[in-house]
Formats: C-alpha cells, structure tokens, sequence
C-alpha cells in the first residue's frame, strides 16, 4: 500500500471533494483523518496529518507502522522561493532539507546530517524539481525568505524534510509532489499583520487549484 500525506485540513477537503470520498468512506486515528481509494491497481491510503514537522512526522509514522506503507507520497502546497517559478507550478523535489536545526550565526543553515537526496530517475524529468526547504515556521516574513533565497532553496513547506527523513529511517521511499500555493511579500513598507492575511487568504484561494493539480496531472505517474 501507498500512503499519501496531507498536511492541512483545507488541502485534506480539497482531496475529499476531487476524490468524491463518502462520510462513510472517512476514518479518524491519532493525527487526523484516512480514506482507502485504489487508482491503477494500486491501494492508496490518504491520510490528514496536520502541520509542521511534529504532526508530520508522527501521522506518517503511524501509517508506516498500520499499514506496511512501501511508499509515501507527500502531496500539498508550499512557498515558492525560486523567483524564476509562480504560483501554482508543481515540483518534484531530488532534495529535502531542514533549515532551524543548527544555530545559524555560527553553524551552516541547513543541517547536514537532516539532508535526504531523493532519487527520482525512474520517473523520467518532465517536472521542475530541486530542493524544499522544511522548518516549523511559514515563510511569511520578507527576511526569511531572503534567507532561503540565499541559500538556494527552490521552495519551502513545514512538513516534508522531516517525513522524508523519517522515510529514510523506516526504508519506505518518499516522493514529494508540491505545489507553490503562496509567495512571501516585501512587507517592510506596509502593515505586517494586513500582509499576513493577504498571503494566507492567498493560500486558503490556491489550495484546491494545487491540489487538483497535482492529483489530476502527477499522482498517477508516481505510483
Ligand atoms: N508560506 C509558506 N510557508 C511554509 N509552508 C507553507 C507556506 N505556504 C504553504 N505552505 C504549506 O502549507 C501548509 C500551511 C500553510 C501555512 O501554514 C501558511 C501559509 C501561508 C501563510 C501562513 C501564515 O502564517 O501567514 C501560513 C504548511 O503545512 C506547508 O506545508
């Protein structure tokens, strides 16, 4: 069986309306919520984890565990970082990092030991791909995302650097298909908390259009 991992509870419901999932089809467990769909033959498990690493990392855990996962797919949005990209572009990253583990005024920025290269050779390369940068932080302010400009981070998200690492740990392959959902903006010239709604509203409006994306035009290829 596949799992696949989603993180927030509109990009769960946006998985729930594309798939036409019943209330009877819905299971809760520990960290959110699961339904089983087979697509091509192959048994899927959709599952909620909630956000950040921690929920991440423990409700994938759990679904390793319950149902033997060979694989993990982490589908669901990020901040696009890489200015050559916009909004709604889907990448399959070959590097999945975490950036607040070291103490970054006098240790590399990005934890070296926490690095997981993904091999993505047997799935051809029509699709962007480079590096997601993970930390329990969203990319909201202008500084930090100058910061993951700098250090060559092409997306960021608060999830997958740490599934993909706990992939690692328990052998299961983890493929990462996400979508840009939201941008940081410059807010130093305007109202900070103003520009914080905007770029959540901003999230909230491009979820389902990721989501669909990614289950219309990538899931089937990574199975
Ligand atoms: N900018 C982002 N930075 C990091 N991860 C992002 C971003 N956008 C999307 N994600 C992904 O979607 C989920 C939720 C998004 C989220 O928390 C968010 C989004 C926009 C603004 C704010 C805010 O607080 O102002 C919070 C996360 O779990 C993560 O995996």
């Amino acid at each position: 069986m596949i799992g696949i991992s989603i993180a927030t509870k509109w990009e769960y419901s946006a998985t729930l309306d594309y798939f036409s999932i019943e209330d009877y089809e819905r299971f809760g467990y520990p960290y959110g919520e699961y339904f089983i769909r087979t697509i091509d033959n192959t048994k899927l498990v959709f599952y909620s984890t909630g956000v950040r690493k921690v929920n991440g990392v423990g409700g994938n855990q759990y679904m390793i565990s319950k149902f033997n996962l060979t694989k993990v797919i982490v589908a669901g949005t990020c901040a696009g970082i890489d200015d050559k990209f916009r909004s709604l572009d889907i990448f399959v990253p070959d590097k999945a990092v975490q950036y607040d583990c070291t103490v970054k005024e006098i240790e590399p920025f990005i934890k070296q030991s926490f690095i997981v290269n993904i091999d993505l050779s047997k799935y051809g390369n029509d699709f962007y791909n480079g590096t997601i940068g993970t930390s329990d932080k969203a990319v909201v302010m202008w500084k930090d995302y100058l910061e993951l400009k700098k250090n060559e981070i092409t997306i960021a998200d608060t999830e997958a650097g740490a599934i993909a690492y706990i992939c690692k740990k328990n052998d299961v392959e983890c493929i990462i298909i996400k979508g840009i959902s939201d941008f940081p903006t410059d807010e130093r010239s305007s109202d900070k908390y103003e520009s914080n709604i905007k770029q959540i509203n901003v999230y909230i409006e491009n979820t389902p259009k990721v989501m669909y994306k990614i289950f219309g035009e990538y899931l089937k290829r990574f199975i």
